[in-house]
């Protein structure tokens, strides 16, 4: 569904990304992962029509796209949640998910039916979030992170980019933000998961990618992977063995 050439983009004497190829197929969690500064954010940013890469192609079911904004990426159907969520405290959860997009008949906004797209959404995503009028102030994080993915099924898109989902989740919450990214495959998305955390990855992803400098450094079956290998491509490092007793104090 969306393939990623040859993607550069420079920050004056910073190479945050050098010739990065990125494939995802519908019904997929794509794991993106690496050190900071690897270049993950600034992927997802090229990918959302944040910045524009130096140079590279984005492929869309095979054909080349020029995204160029943010509203770029929504009309061809790439959602993106990034770490700040974006969202606004004093409003609801209905009309944080649409908000900008908001339904209208003539100049009327038509709330009942925001209300059951908005009740029908997180449902799909079998949210505990306990009401669609509950402003955003009175939620916790992991409720403001699910408000944040169900938006990005406003528009049914086809790629959701989640740059660090779980980051600041307790383990209740992000197992549930985990459980909603498996809702999403099931939708039969394609979705990019940006994270540090490597038990979130395995637990959710069924390929992961490793970004390092800028550059791929690794593409695994998440099924197959063993710990060291993920952590060697990571940090770049071989395989240094265990010093042996004999070897301790020398
Ligand atoms: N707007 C910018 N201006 C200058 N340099 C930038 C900018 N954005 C990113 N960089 C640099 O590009 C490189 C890649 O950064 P990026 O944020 O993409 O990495 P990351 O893998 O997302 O890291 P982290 O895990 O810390 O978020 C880093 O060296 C960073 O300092």
């Amino acid at each position: 569904m969306l393939a990623i050439r040859q993607v550069s983009k420079r920050f004056g004497p910073v190479e945050a990304l050098v010739d990065v190829d990125l494939v995802v197929h519908p019904h997929e969690v794509v794991a993106l992962v690496g050190d900071n500064g690897a270049g993950k954010s600034t992927l997802a940013k090229v990918v959302s029509g944040v910045m524009a890469p130096d140079s590279g192609v984005i492929e869309l079911d095979g054909e080349p796209v020029a995204i160029a904004s943010p509203s770029d990426a929504h009309q061809a159907g790439i959602a993106t949640v990034f770490q700040d969520y974006a969202l606004c405290e004093n409003l609801d959860v209905t009309a944080n998910l649409f908000l900008g997009r908001e339904l209208r008949e003539r100049s009327l906004m038509r709330d009942g039916e925001m209300e059951r797209v908005a009740r029908g959404i997180l449902r799909v995503l079998t949210s505990r979030i306990p009401s669609v009028r509950t402003p955003i102030a009175h939620l916790t994080a992991g409720q403001r992170q699910t408000v944040a993915i169900a938006r990005t099924l406003i528009g049914s898109p086809r790629l959701v980019i989640l740059d660090e989902p779980t980051a600041a989740l307790s383990v209740a919450h992000t197992a549930e933000v985990l459980n909603h990214i498996e809702r999403l495959r099931e939708l039969g998305l394609g979705v990019v998961l940006i994270s540090h955390n490597l038990n979130d990855v395995r637990a959710v992803s069924d390929r992961i990618e490793v970004l390092r400098h800028g550059r791929n450094n690794g593409s695994f079956d998440t099924r197959n992977v063993s710990q060291e290998e993920l952590l060697a491509a990571i940090t770049g490092a071989t395989q240094v063995p265990e010093p042996r007793p004999s070897d301790v104090g020398r």
